[in-house]
Parts: structure tokens; C-alpha cells; sequence
């Protein structure tokens, strides 16, 4: 067990520093113990100080509490309707009270957390029962509108005696012998942060071995690195937390640490509550860098270490010697298969775009038609023709193959399609050459020009024509007076 559990206080006497706060808090309990509503506490300071804690011990001052993470569920409703409905009517509940601790109130951000902000405005607006909010930065914009509506009680780090006295108890209760300028050091190093001394007291802690100044200092200016096969070998196989704290001083993104960790604790650990322990850790490590990420500060880190490091490895009963071969996260192995039908999807989505000129985004919404498509085998040959698509690729819309007997004629008729082009491409070509326009309905003189231009036909006619001869004029004239004859006849038949 990580000694910061084992050694949570229980009483707010065990509280070490921030007595005068500590008093503000009890007069606030006693109020509503009276009856007397009083307007929420905000606990806001730095992380390991004790804040949860005094939270904790509160709760038990009242019939049931209830803790929730602000930042988790950050829209209105979300938060209004976990506690919201509960914090306005004291019916839910009989008339007892029920405190309502809310954390990490400072974690709510960005626009869409507006509404988060809002929402705990109004519950502490209307709420009839006992609430403590926590914060970490007294000065977050998001506290502006909620610090007016609460009793701030702004705590401090603890004093390095005050955190020294706290480790030698501890120690002594350990059966651990370390010397006063050893808990010194630690509690100076730990820059009044309690949770991060006793779990620095916990790593160095030999009980075969007096704690000296040398070896916490050895600990803080270490700088051989291990890397991440030694730091999972590390925490996997020993339960010595000096050697696990050893083994987690790496160069690696941390989270990808705890990846390989959890992936590889079932295959180390033989017993269920071994595994459970050792899991428990992992969440609460995931729980710290989910808060590194939110609020950006990287102090996080190490309680995630710690928790994923010798929480892990003091979860085991005993150190299994045999060979265990560490593996990948399979959480890599799927984002990496997904990174493949990614890829896929995106490949014939470009060929989809530059063949039938449409967008990217409307090449991926076809593929459900596609798909309906490709069931036909003689279209899905002639769509992975026509898109030029490769085995993998027609596999995406259908999991048989083409039929032979259907790529075989599909191939036959392409391929006679092709001969059939290439002979009217060829007699295309000759026409032009030969200046000549292709056959048409009538057969060409030879003297018409290849092309059409508008009006230059008639012109050409007008300018050969020659002037008739005097007897041919004549000669038409006869012609003319015998045709008109005939029609005049007609005219007359047909005017019956
Ligand atoms: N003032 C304190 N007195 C005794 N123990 C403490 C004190 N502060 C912290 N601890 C130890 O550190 C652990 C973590 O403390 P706690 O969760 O209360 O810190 P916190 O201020 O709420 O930090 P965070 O802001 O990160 O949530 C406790 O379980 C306890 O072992």
C-alpha cells in the first residue's frame, strides 16, 4: 500500500499546518450542525497539501457526502443533473445533510465550460446542503464569478518541520531507521508538499540500510537514465521502491510508460488482487496526468510516477523470477491498424477525386454505395477498372474476389473495346492528315473545306459563279415558262 493512504489522516488533529484555516473549517461545520446553512467552502492551494483530506474528514461529520471532479462532466446539464437536483432538495436525502465536495473547480475551461461555471453558480445558488469546493490556482479566471458566492479559505504549503515531524512518525511506525538530517532533506526537497515527501520516504525507505543524507541527495541528482524496457522490468519484478523509483528515472513520455505498465501487469502478476491493486494505481495515475493535461502543470508528473511505480510494484504479494517477455500496449497495435485503414481509405478517396473531379469528403460518403455496388461482380470489375484500384483497395468494399470467369470477359470486352478505339483513332488520324473530312452522308466533292466556317461556304460559291451567256439565259427562259405550266396545272387539281 503507497504509504500516503496508509498515512491519510483521519482527524483533523493528524492535519499538519494550516491550523488557523483548519479552524475556520470547523466553525463552518458546527454552523450547519446547528442549522445553520452556511454559504460553500473553497479550499484552494497547491496539490498535495491536504486539501481532499480535510475534505474527507469533514464528510464524516455529516449522514453521507458525495465527491465528484468538476472538470469530468463539464456541461451544464451534465453537472445539474449529478448533483444539481440533489443539492436543491433536501428531500432525496430525508432532512439529513449531504456534503458535496467538488473538485478541481479550476479545471473547467474553454468555451464550452462556460456552461460548467454556470452551472455550479446556480447550484451553490440554490443548493440546501453542505458544500466544499477545491482549487489549486487562487487566481484561475474561472474562479472569479464563483469566489463571491463562497467563504475562500486559501491554504499554504506546509513548513519543512512541520513535514520532517510528519516522516519521522511515519518512519518509526515503518520500523524504518533514517537520520533526522536524511528527513531533512526530504521534507526541504519536497517544497511543502506533503504527498510528495512521504512518497519520497516511501522510495528510499531500506529497512536493512540507515537513511542518510547521501542517499536522498543520490536520489535527486541521479542522472544515469534507464530506459523503458529497465523502468517496466523495474516496476514489474522488484517490490523494493528505491530500485522502482530508480528505474522510472527515463527519458520517455510517461504516459507511454504506463501504457506498457498496464498492459504488461497481468502477465507478471498471478493473483486476482494483485492485479486489482496494481490496476487501482494505474487509474490513479491516469487520474494525475488527466489533471497534467488540463491544467498544464507538469508537478503532476510525479505523483503519476509514483502511482504507476511503486504503487504498481507493491501491489504483488512476491517477485515472480520467471521470464516474462515484455509486450507492446495493444492500444498501439489497434491505433496502428486504424492508422492503416486510415491510409487505406484515404488512397482511394485521392483516386475517387482526381477521376470523378469531386471533393475528398464526397469521395468517403460514396463508399457505402460503393460498397452496394461492388456486390454487382461486373461493376465492381468495371469501378476498380475505371478507378485503377489494387487488391487491398477492392477488398475495402468486398471480401470475395471477382469471379475469374468474370474478370475474364470483363478483360475480353475491354480489351475489344481498346482495338476498337485504337482503329477509330487511327482512321481519325488519317482523315486529318489527308485534310479531308470523315465520311458523311453524301460524298464529298474534294472541294469542301475539312471544317466549317460560318458564311464562307456561300461566299465561295458566289465569288466562282460567272455570268450566264446570252443563249443559255434564253434557253432558261423556256425552261422557267414550261415549269410554271405544269405547277399552274397542279394548282388547278389541287384547288378540288
Ligand atoms: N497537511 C497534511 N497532513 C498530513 N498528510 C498530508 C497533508 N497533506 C497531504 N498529506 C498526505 O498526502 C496525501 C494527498 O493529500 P491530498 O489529496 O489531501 O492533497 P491535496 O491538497 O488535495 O492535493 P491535490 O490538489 O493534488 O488534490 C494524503 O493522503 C496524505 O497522506
Amino acid at each position: 500500500m503507497l504509504w500516503t493512504d496508509k498515512y491519510r489522516p483521519q482527524e483533523l488533529s493528524q492535519v499538519v499546518g494550516n491550523k488557523k484555516e483548519i479552524k475556520i473549517i470547523t466553525d463552518w461545520v458546527d454552523q450547519w450542525k446547528q442549522g445553520n446553512p452556511q454559504i460553500p467552502l473553497l479550499l484552494v492551494g497547491p496539490p498535495g497539501i491536504g486539501k481532499t483530506t480535510l475534505a474527507l474528514i469533514i464528510a464524516k461529520e455529516f449522514s453521507e457526502s458525495i465527491e465528484l471532479n468538476a472538470s469530468d462532466k463539464r456541461s451544464q446539464d451534465v453537472i445539474k443533473s449529478t448533483i444539481g437536483e440533489s443539492s436543491s432538495s433536501r428531500s432525496l436525502f430525508g432532512d439529513e445533510y449531504k456534503l458535496i465536495i467538488l473538485d478541481e473547480v479550476d479545471g473547467i475551461h474553454g468555451t464550452n465550460d462556460r456552461g460548467g461555471v454556470k452551472a455550479i453558480g446556480e447550484i451553490i445558488k440554490n443548493s440546501q446542503h453542505p458544500m466544499i469546493l477545491i482549487a489549486n490556482d487562487f487566481y484561475s479566471k474561472r474562479l472569479q464569478s464563483i469566489k463571491p458566492k463562497c467563504t475562500v479559505i486559501k491554504m499554504k504549503k506546509s513548513r519543512w518541520n512541520s513535514i520532517s515531524a510528519l516522516l519521522r512518525k511515519i518512519a518509526q511506525a515503518e520500523g524504518v531507521e533514517v537520520e533526522p538530517a536524511a528527513l531533512k532533506e526530504i521534507a526541504v526537497k519536497s517544497q511543502g508538499d506533503v504527498r510528495s515527501a512521504i512518497n519520497t520516504l516511501q522510495a528510499l525507505a531500506d529497512k536493512d540500510h540507515v537513511l542518510d543524507v547521501d542517499d536522498v541527495e543520490g536520489m535527486v541528482t541521479k542522472d544515469t537514465r534507464s530506459d523503458i524496457f529497465n523502468a517496466i522490468t523495474g516496476v514489474l519484478k522488484s517490490k523494493t521502491p528505491a530500485h522502482v523509483k530508480e528505474a522510472m528515472w527515463i527519458e520517455e513520455d510517461p504516459t507511454l510508460v504506463m501504457e506498457y505498465i498496464a498492459e504488461n501487469i497481468p502477465r507478471e502478476y498471478k493473483k486476482k488482487d494483485e492485479i486489482q491493486k496494481a490496476y487501482d494505481y494505474i487509474s490513479k495515475a491516469d487520474i494525475f496526468f488527466g489533471r497534467t493535461n488540463r491544467s498544464r502543470n507538469y508537478g503532476y508528473w510525479k505523483y503519476a510516477s509514483d502511482f504507476m511505480g511503486i504503487g504498481v510494484s507493491i501491489s504483488k504479494h512476491e517477485t515472480y523470477k520467471k521470464f516474462t517477455k515484455i509486450q507492446t500496449p495493444t492500444i498501439f497495435t489497434t491505433m496502428g491498424r486504424n492508422r492503416g485503414k486510415r491510409n487505406l481509405r484515404d488512397g482511394i478517396a485521392e483516386k475517387m477525386s482526381e477521376k470523378m473531379h469531386i471533393s475528398h469528403s464526397i469521395a468517403i460518403s460514396m463508399f457505402p454505395y460503393l460498397e452496394i455496388m461492388f456486390k454487382n461482380d461486373e461493376l465492381a470489375w468495371e469501378i476498380s477498372y475505371f478507378l485503377d484500384l489494387d487488391e487491398t483497395e477492392i477488398k475495402r468494399f468486398r471480401k470475395k474476389k471477382i469471379p475469374k470467369k468474370v474478370v475474364d470477359k470483363m478483360e475480353k470486352q475491354r480489351a475489344q473495346m481498346r482495338v476498337e478505339e485504337r482503329d477509330r483513332r487511327a482512321e481519325e488520324l488519317k482523315n486529318q492528315m489527308m485534310n479531308v473530312i470523315p465520311e458523311v452522308d453524301e460524298p464529298s466533292t474534294g472541294d469542301e473545306l475539312p471544317f466549317e466556317i460560318p458564311g464562307i461556304g456561300e461566299v465561295k460559291e458566289e465569288s466562282v459563279e460567272e455570268e450566264p451567256v446570252e443563249e443559255e439565259v434564253i434557253e432558261e427562259e423556256k425552261t422557267e415558262k414550261k415549269e410554271k405550266k405544269k405547277t399552274d396545272k397542279q394548282v388547278s387539281l389541287f384547288s378540288f
